[in-house]
């Protein structure tokens, strides 16, 4: 057994991170990852970046061919190479960042426990090593819920978000099951490729963790786009046909069936953290019924030499988040203790749909259904000068207030630039200041920026 000063197992956003920072203070460090197509994690290669890329790519030229079928199939392709070319670009790179470093070695296997601070790792080339220290990481993600779904592990037209974007071929009819982040995505990015999309949801509330003025919204917004939505729907059955496939459903609220043909199916409901390979209980890791590895606030397992940090261990899925998490094991190890899981709210989120969505703190509903006094400033997004520079005037901002501070509590902002705009009421958030602030700020001009000295001057109701 090969005896080092930290294993990471899994190339995550958190993990590539703390290997280079371990690395520098001089620490010893393997890095276990078992898919030499993921190098870099997720995000780069099948999550965040290659969605976005071709969000961009279905948005910007994607208008230009609408309407001619052979235009639309051309783009659709070349996108998917474009995309293939930029992940391979930062796999490669991510690579290299952590191979190239002189104190941490990059081994392409699967890592799993066999005691509380030991990891075989079967490497890909069908050899198997043990490594052991006293601190490890486990940083391996989460993976797509399949449903159990008849017939959905038969089909040839099923899908997950990570296989679809291999599809080279535009899928003329695409069925989502799933309206959550991934399912709103990938519903407007593949109706702006061209596709007739239909998002099939369980839940009878669209969007439920939002406000429902702004869910109503941004319905109309995808409806706008031809995108069609079946809520309360339980899909009962998937069965290929010769030119498609046909997916039975069941209207759980209108107590009636009825059934959709399409070309390709996405699922998207949900990931799942992915803990199955490692063997948590040779180490006396504690998982909870999710499959997550459970950690306390400075995201120390139930083994002290074991920590977790990104999708695995449960809660918020975002490649932010898993940075953080890389912030909070550093000051842990390095610091004084004083970050921890629950310093780092409120955080913002974003839904990369045209206009972005974005939102942080309390939405208006929930704070007045728990009867706080609060006062809320809407705008709507047709006021901004910028809104029109760039012809998306869909949308609208809204804000709660504190009445008795003036802080604010919450944002949400359905606009143009959002997820870049929410990052200042970010700002302004953990810095307490009031919405007078952002009121009275100078802004750059023409920018969606500036939105927000309208918005904070406006009425509160
Ligand atoms: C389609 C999609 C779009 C997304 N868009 C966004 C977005 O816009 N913004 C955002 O913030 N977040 C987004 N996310 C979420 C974000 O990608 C994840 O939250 C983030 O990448 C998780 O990173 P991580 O550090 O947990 O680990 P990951 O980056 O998931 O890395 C885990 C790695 O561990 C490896 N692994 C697993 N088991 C083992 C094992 N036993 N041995 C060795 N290696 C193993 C895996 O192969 C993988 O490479 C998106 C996710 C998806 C799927
Ligand atoms: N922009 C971003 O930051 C971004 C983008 C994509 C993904 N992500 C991350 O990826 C994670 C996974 O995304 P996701 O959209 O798969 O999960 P999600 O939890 O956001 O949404 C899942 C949806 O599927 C529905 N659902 C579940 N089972 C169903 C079934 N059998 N039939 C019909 N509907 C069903 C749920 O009602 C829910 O609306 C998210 O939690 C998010 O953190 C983030």
């Amino acid at each position: 057994m090969e005896k080092v000063d930290a294993i990471i197992i899994g190339f995550g956003k958190g993990g590539k991170t703390l290997a280079a920072d371990l690395a520098g203070r001089g620490w010893n460090v393997a890095m276990i990852e078992r898919n030499d197509k993921m190098y870099g994690g997720t995000c780069i290669n099948i999550g965040c970046i290659p969605t976005k890329t071709l969000i961009h790519q279905a948005n910007e030229t994607g208008c230009l061919t609408r309407g001619d079928k052979t235009a639309e199939k051309r783009h659709y392709t070349e996108a998917i190479e474009k995309k293939n070319a930029l992940t391979a670009m930062l796999r490669d790179r991510n690579y290299h960042n952590l191979a190239d470093n002189p104190n941490i070695r990059v081994y392409h296997g699967e890592g799993r426990f066999i005691s509380h601070n030991t990891v075989s790792v079967a490497l890909a080339d069908g050899d198997t090593l043990e490594l052991g220290s006293d601190h490890i990481f486990i940083n391996t993600g989460a993976r797509s819920i399949i449903p159990a779904i008849e017939g959905v592990r038969d089909s040839q037209r099923v899908y997950t978000s990570t296989t679809i974007m291999q599809l080279e071929k535009l899928p003329q009819r695409l069925a989502i099951i799933g309206g959550g982040y991934i399912g709103l995505e990938f519903a407007f990015m593949y109706a702006s490729f061209g596709s007739d999309v239909t998002v099939l949801d369980k839940h009878s509330d669209f969007i439920p963790k939002e406000d429902r003025d702004i869910a109503a919204a941004v319905k109309a917004v995808m409806e706008k786009k031809g995108i069609e939505f079946r809520m309360n729907a339980r899909t009962e059955s998937i069965r290929d046909m010769t030119d498609g496939v046909k997916l039975s459903c069941h209207d759980t609220e209108g107590g009636y069936s009825y059934e959709i043909e399409a070309d390709a199916v996405l699922l998207a409901t949900g990931r799942r953290p992915e803990t199955g390979s490692l063997n948590l209980a040779a180490a006396g890791i504690e998982t909870d019924a999710r499959g997550a590895v459970v950690v306390d606030s400075r995201l120390k397992t139930s083994n002290p030499h074991v920590w977790a940090m990104g999708d695995v261990k449960g809660g918020p899925q975002f490649t932010y988040i898993s940075l953080d998490d890389y912030r909070i094991i550093r000051d842990d190890l390095f610091g004084h203790h004083a970050r921890n899981t629950a310093d780092r709210d409120p955080f913002a989120y974003a839904v990369f749909i045209d206009p972005p969505l974005s939102r942080i703190g309390i939405g208006e509903d929930e704070a007045r259904a728990s009867g706080m006094d609060i006062g809320v400033v809407r705008l709507p997004a047709a006021s901004v000068p910028r809104a029109h520079t760039l012809e998306q005037t869909d949308g609208l901002l809204k804000a709660v207030i504190d009445k008795q501070t003036g802080k604010i509590l919450g944002a949400t902002l359905f606009c143009a630039d959002s997820s870049e705009v929410i990052n200042l009421i970010a700002i302004a958030m953990k810095t307490g200041q009031p919405g007078t602030f952002l009121r009275d700020f100078i802004f750059t001009h023409p920018s969606m920026s500036e939105a927000l000295n309208d918005l904070m001057g406006q009425p509160m109701t």
